[in-house]
């Protein structure tokens, strides 16, 4: 690293004065034309994580659901996963330095505390479809080659893609695009041989991003076995994207996407985000929507691997392998109930963002986490793939199982392979969605916005079930909560968005309703809302 370069480099990205980035749910998101100094500066962070670590790491330029203006940064460690959050002070920290003598002396600060090794690193860097995507990877090149370290530009991917390539490529394993789609694709094939087709075709809402291009390649190597129709796949230049369609826009708007009033009335239907990440099912009944949230998908996924599971030899010396189920307090009530009380296996609950979920997940044998938007996976620990190889190819549940390691994607919720986990659980099962929308029914929900001066003054605990602050904003949303039967809500600042969330659910539909708006009006009135009263 030479600080003369790299100090002329960082003069290159000044940070609009006004712009207060801040690392939030998912990384960095904002207007695109604010961000390319946060960009260029999670490239040096990244470039100092490889170093850090001896690996190689990963950068994604999207905003995910967010409207196609907006960008934003995922950043990935070595094992896949998302940043390790104790770094996340760095990249707070980085991204707020004013000028070009700020942001060295915080590289500087952050070498020494965290006792970097001077050397060159590789960080993969990829995009999705909006276009305000060159300028940024470019941005994000410039912070890696600033730092001595080369970037590796993978063009255009879905987020979980790069996240399993960089995983892959650290374990020394085949790591390149054509490996993802071979490792899904003969994953799904093992694990449905034998099994039916299922009797229609899947109609898929591809949000116009960067899954319609993906999907299509996997539903081509697919093919005949499994018959999809993509719509909603145009996405050049970013046209259209998370526009009136999407899995965030049926998930919190509970309407169906544009493009898919005319599908026939029960057909079997999935959604995809903007990157990929999330995945809904969902079917048409007239011009209402009928939706199978994330919550919904860990169910159908605990059935499918605690059925598996259950038929492996015991051995007398290990313990069984332990099954969990990871939520957020988005999730919806009858889940929860339906898996603890039916099921009978163990739900955690954490505050809402993938790496809560996936470090809770990391507990189990098999960890399934999934947020009810649709964002999750399915994790398998060490223990458990080492004892699957063990038993080999003598064993229909072992060799069942390992398909499914090779098929769900290990790094991070994925919404393709999130489609052939579904497809292959209902073919195994015989199911259509009738028999999946009757494993329990959903309590009405309502989600809501609230824009308010400075949404940072809303803090929770326990889960984000409880507010701190503002002062007497919980009582108020308690008293809400007495008045409603079977009614549970709680409110929480957005991660991604500049807005506080509220989410309640009820008995009736009208009683959610009326639950999330008197909720809505408590924090604008308790943490002065933008605008007038909801
Ligand atoms: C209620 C909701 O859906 N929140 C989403 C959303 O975060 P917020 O912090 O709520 O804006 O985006 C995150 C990233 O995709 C996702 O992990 C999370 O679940
Ligand atoms: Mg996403």
């Amino acid at each position: 690293m030479d600080l003369a370069t790299l100090k002329e480099a960082c003069s290159q990205y000044k940070k609009p004065t006004e712009f207060k980035p801040s690392y939030g749910t998912a990384g960095f998101r904002a207007d695109a034309s604010v961000l390319s100094s946060t960009v260029f500066r999670c490239g040096l962070l990244m470039a100092m994580r490889a170093l850090k670590t001896g690996s190689v790491t990963g950068l994604v330029v999207t905003a995910s659901h967010n409207p196609v203006e907006d960008n934003g940064v995922k950043l990935v460690e070595p094992t896949g996963y998302m940043l390790d959050q104790a770094w996340e002070v760095w990249a707070n920290k980085l991204a707020a330095a004013d000028d070009a003598d700020d942001t060295c002396a915080v590289i500087q600060e952050l070498f020494q505390a965290e006792d970097i090794p001077y050397g060159s690193g590789t960080v993969m860097l990829a995009h999705d479809t909006r276009p305000s995507a060159d300028t940024l990877v470019k941005a994000a090149a410039a912070g890696v080659a600033a730092m001595g370290s080369l970037p590796i530009a993978c063009g255009l991917l879905t987020t979980p893609q790069l996240h399993w390539m960089v995983r892959q490529c650290n374990a020394r394993l085949k790591h390149k695009e054509k490996a993802y789609f071979e490792a899904l694709a003969t994953g799904y094939a093992r694990l449905v041989s034998g099994t039916q087709a299922l009797g229609e075709g899947l109609v898929v809402d591809c949000a116009n991003g960067v899954g319609a291009a993906k999907l299509q390649v996997l539903a081509d190597r697919l093919a005949p076995g499994m018959a999809a129709e993509l719509r909603n796949t145009d996405g050049a230049e970013g046209r259209g994207l998370n526009e009136s369609c999407g899995a965030d826009f049926l998930q919190k708007e509970r309407r169906l996407p544009a493009g898919f009033h005319d599908v026939p009335d029960g057909a079997r239907c999935a959604s995809l985000d903007g990157d990929a990440d999330r995945l809904v099912y969902f079917r048409r009944h007239g011009s209402e929507l009928e939706l199978f949230d994330g919550d919904r998908i860990a169910v159908l996924a605990a059935l499918l691997v605690m059925n598996i599971l259950k038929m492996l030899p015991a051995t007398e010396q290990q313990a069984p392998f332990t099954v969990g189920i990871v939520q957020t307090a988005y999730a919806n009530g009858a889940s929860t109930a339906y898996i603890k009380e039916r099921l009978r296996a163990e739900v955690r609950l954490t505050p809402t963002g993938v790496k809560h979920l996936h470090a809770a997940a990391e507990e189990f044998d098999v960890g399934i986490y999934f947020e009810a938007n649709g964002h999750g996976t399915v994790l398998f620990s060490a223990a458990l793939v080492q004892r699957l190889h063990e038993l080999g190819d003598e064993s229909a549940p072992a060799k069942a199982l390992l398909a499914l390691v090779d098929m769900v994607n290990q790094a991070v919720g994925d919404a393709l392979s999130g489609v052939l986990l579904v497809e292959a659980a209902l073919r195994r099962k015989g199911w259509g969605l009738d028999q999946w929308a009757a494993l329990y029914t959903d309590l009405p929900s309502r989600q809501l916005k609230v824009k308010v001066a400075d949404r940072s003054v809303v803090a929770t605990s326990h889960a984000e079930t409880r507010v701190v602050s503002p002062a007497g904003l919980q009582l108020l949303i308690d008293d809400a909560v007495a008045a409603a039967p079977q009614g549970r809500a709680f409110v929480r600042p957005s991660g991604t968005e500049d807005v506080v969330r509220v989410y309640a659910e009820a008995a009736s539909r009208a009683a959610a309703d009326d639950l999330a708006r008197a909720v809505a009006r408590a924090v604008h009135a308790t943490t002065a809302g933008v605008g007038p009263p909801p």
